[in-house]
C-alpha cells in the first residue's frame, strides 16, 4: 500500500540528508523517482543537504499543480515509482492535497520531508495539512541540539545572534549565519520561549562581571 510519509524536525536535523538517501537506495535498485522541492538554499531547482550533497529536483511552484505534473509525466511515457518532496512547508495545502492524491489515485509513495513550525512556532501551512493528511509522521532519529544540550524543536531566527519574533513566515536561510545576516538557530522549547539564543546567553552570562550590580 502506498504512503504518504511526513518527516518533520527543526531546521539541521538531517532531512534533507535523508531525502538523498531514500532517493538514493531506491534508484540503486532500478526505481525512478520524481524529486520536488521549493526555495532551496542552493538554489532553484535543486535539493541541497549541508553534508554537500545536492542533486537536481523540479522547483514546485506556486500554483504548480503536483498531481497534474506526474500525471503528464506518465502520460507522457516517462517513469515515477515514487515522489520526494523537500522543503515541503513551503507548499500550499492545495498542493499537500495534490501529493495524497498521488498517492491514492497513482499508487506511488510520496516522501514530504520539512520544518514543522516558524520561528514564532507556528505551524507552516503546508506542514499543517501534511499532519492532517499523511498516513504517517516521522521525527528524525539524529536530534538537533540547543546550545544547553537539550534537544532543539524549535527553530529561531536571529539577527546579530539574538532572537527576532516579528518578520514575514518565509524568509529562506541558514543556520551560523555571519553577523549581520538574518539566520536561525535551533532551540529547545525552554530556551525559544526566554529568547535566549547561544549569543545572548552568553552575554547573559558575562555581564555580571562586567556590570557588578551593588545590592546596596
Ligand atoms: N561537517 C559535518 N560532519 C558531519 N555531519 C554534518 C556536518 N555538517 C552537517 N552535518 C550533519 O548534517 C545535518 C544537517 O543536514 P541537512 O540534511 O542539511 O539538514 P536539514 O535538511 O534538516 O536542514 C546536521 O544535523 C549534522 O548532523
Ligand atoms: C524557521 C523558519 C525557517 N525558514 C526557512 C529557512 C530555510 O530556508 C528553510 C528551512 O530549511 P532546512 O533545510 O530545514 O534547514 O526554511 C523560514 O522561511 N521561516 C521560518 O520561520
Amino acid at each position: 500500500m502506498s504512503e504518504l510519509v511526513f518527516f518533520s524536525g527543526t531546521m539541521d536535523c538531517g532531512k534533507s540528508t535523508l531525502a538523498l538517501q531514500i532517493g538514493h537506495n531506491r534508484s540503486a535498485r532500478g526505481l525512478q523517482g520524481v524529486i520536488f522541492t521549493r526555495d532551496d538554499r542552493a538554489g532553484e531547482g535543486k535539493l541541497s543537504s549541508r553534508l554537500g550533497l545536492v542533486t537536481e529536483a523540479v522547483e514546485a511552484n506556486e500554483g504548480m499543480d503536483l498531481y497534474a505534473y506526474l500525471v503528464a509525466q506518465l502520460t507522457k511515457g516517462g517513469r515515477a515509482d515514487y515522489v520526494i518532496v523537500d522543503e515541503a512547508q513551503f507548499l500550499a495545502p492545495a498542493q499537500i492535497d495534490q501529493l495524497a492524491r498521488t498517492v491514492d489515485d497513482l499508487e506511488m509513495d510520496v516522501f514530504a520531508f520539512g520544518i514543522t513550525t516558524d520561528f514564532r512556532t507556528k505551524l507552516f501551512p503546508g506542514s499543517q495539512r501534511l499532519i492532517e493528511l499523511a498516513d504517517r509522521v516521522e521525527q528524525l532519529q539524529v536530534e538537533a541540539l540547543c546550545w544547553c544540550g537539550a534537544r532543539a524543536t524549535h527553530n529561531a531566527r536571529t539577527i546579530e545572534g539574538e532572537m527576532v519574533v516579528e518578520g514575514a513566515q518565509v524568509v529562506v536561510g541558514d543556520v551560523n549565519r555571519p553577523a549581520g545576516e538574518i539566520g536561525y538557530e535551533v532551540l529547545c522549547r525552554r530556551h525559544h520561549r526566554r529568547q535566549m539564543t547561544s549569543v545572548s546567553a552568553r552575554t547573559g552570562a558575562l555581564s555580571p562581571d562586567v556590570l557588578p550590580v551593588s545590592s546596596a
